[in-house]
């Protein structure tokens, strides 16, 4: 089940909004009186009230708003019970001052915004005794390893227990709760409204997550990233499960750089089948691979990892999605060793796609140069894939066929910035952009208007997301859905 947190400041809006979600089917809301503005009217609030309730009303310390006198605070509480409200939460360190009274449950709460302690189920057993009939833990997930504590702990728990690592690296306690036995969750009402970090909105829950149907048998995939607020991929993978009927997830893990050890000695106990790899974990990975397919080797970055049985397997589908693309548009013929001979290319770019793409292409023989803003890493990529390498400053020098941009340049929200000037592409030219949100970067419109063939992001990102889905499920991804969802979450909104 799904509790909706709500906190408004005025009883107007708490009571309207109540309403609503109750009528799209919410089946808990959590009250926050702490965001009233003024004296709280609690029986406004849940006299006629339209489904059931948690009032929680939380202190400053716990990340709350409340503002005056603990007391008071008690008081509503206590009138809370006493009106006979399904839960009431209490702070675990007041809840001996809180008596039980008739059929209100108690939902004893402790909250930690800065880490989440070594040692939780000691805490947690602790609040048990605070006759809780749910314990509840929120604490901040400072390590990808704190969601496998935690989830542990609910599952371990003597009490109904309710555990949530806040934060954007916790986001998996709160997809997985119910799988490990929490009697519920949290979420936000709208996603500009998050009452703690890293809650997520209960629409994308119940519709992207379908976070009533996970169950044991649900099958957990996902994204390693740090940014990962910015991929759409779950938005993509989920509607393609949801699509073949799949009893499966695709989760955005946010995996800072450092935490890549924990991620990978986590993943399995977490039930995590296989994830796609992105910034910056793609070449760090290859070393926990088992075995890798020779191109993924080859390039030195996997972005596609499946955990089979005890074996860790590496692919690259950048690789692959970037070559049909450009194999499309050249027209290249198959059986030919080396078809792109006495092509010239401007890769733009030195990071993990720009690698998959660099050595995809001098293997079919292209004449390759690159060109980063950090020449030291240019001259890395150039050494080991065997091409040439220029300055920044200096790459509209050579002239080339095909001109692949993959640095961020030109991603949402930089959509003013070109990585390559306009008056230096021409029609001869094929301009490969691998940024897919917006679709029509900068770069694309420039390379439009001079009357360039273009290869676009979402061209590849597509490309690669099928090589994944098939890699994770067995079966041919449905592709034109994926071009559409992908379209759909990244085109600009449209007044009229
Ligand atoms: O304690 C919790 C959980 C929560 O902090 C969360 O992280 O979703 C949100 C709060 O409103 C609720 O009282």
């Amino acid at each position: 089940m799904i509790c909706v947190s709500l906190g408004r400041a005025r009883h107007t809006r708490m009571i309207a909004e109540h309403k609503y979600l109750v009528e799209q089917g919410a089946e808990l809301v959590e009250l926050r009186l702490d965001f009233i503005g003024r004296a709280v009217n609690l029986k406004r609030l849940i006299e006629n009230r339209p489904g059931p309730v948690v009032v929680t009303c939380r202190r400053r310390e716990d990340g709350g708003r409340w503002m005056k006198s603990e007391q008071e605070r008690m008081m509503l509480l206590r009138s809370a019970i006493a009106a006979g409200v399904e839960y009431v939460d209490i702070e675990a360190d007041v809840a001996s001052q809180i008596p039980r009274y008739g059929n209100t449950k108690r939902v004893i709460s402790y909250h930690k915004f800065s880490d989440t302690p070594d040692e939780i189920e000691q805490i947690a057993d602790a609040m048990a005794e605070e006759d809780a009939d749910i314990v509840k833990l929120a604490t901040m997930a400072t390590t990808f390893s704190d969601n496998l504590r935690m989830l542990n702990m609910v599952k371990n728990a003597r009490r109904p227990t309710i555990g949530i690592c806040m934060g954007e690296i916790g986001m998996v306690t709160r997809i997985l709760g119910e799988r490990v036995g929490s009697p519920f969750t949290y979420a936000t009402y709208s996603v500009d409204k998050k009452l703690a970090p890293g809650q997520l909105n209960w629409k994308e829950m119940m519709e992207l997550y379908r976070y009533k149907e996970i169950n044991q048998d649900t099958e957990l995939f996902g994204v390693i990233a740090d940014p990962v607020a910015n991929s759409h991929a779950h938005l993509v993978q989920n509607t393609a499960f949801y699509e073949q009927g799949l009893n499966a997830r695709y989760l955005p893990f946010r995996v800072p750089r450092d935490d890549l050890h924990k991620f990978m000695q986590a993943a399995r106990e977490l039930g995590i089948s296989g994830v796609s790899v992105d910034t910056p974990h793609m070449e760090n990975v290859v070393d926990y691979c088992t075995q890798a397919e020779s191109s993924a080797s080859g390039i030195g970055a996997v972005n596609t990892l499946i955990f089979q049985g005890k074996d860790n397997l590496g692919y690259n589908t950048d690789y692959r999605a970037a070559m049909d693309c450009i194999s499309e548009t050249f027209n290249l013929k198959k059986g030919i060793e080396k078809p792109m001979q006495g092509v010239a290319v401007m890769i733009l770019g030195a990071g993990g796609v720009a690698r998959a793409v660099a050595w995809g292409l001098r293997q079919r023989g292209a004449d390759v140069t690159i060109a980063s803003r950090t020449m030291e890493k240019s001259q890395l990529l150039a050494s080991e894939i065997g091409c040439r390498c220029v300055e920044w400053a200096e790459r509209h020098d050579p002239k080339v066929n095909l001109l692949v941009n993959a640095t961020p340049m030109g991603m949402h929200p930089d959509v003013d910035r070109s990585p390559f000037d306009a008056a230096q592409l021409n029609q001869f030219m094929v301009v490969f952009d691998a940024v897919y949100n917006p679709e029509s970067t900068l770069l694309i419109k420039y390379a439009r208007k001079q009357g360039c063939r273009i290869i676009t992001g979402v061209d590849m990102f597509v490309r690669r997301l099928a090589y994944q889905y098939k890699l994770f499920t067995g079966r041919d991804a449905p592709t034109r859905l994926m071009r559409k969802t992908i379209k759909e979450a990244t085109s600009p909104v449209r007044l009229n």
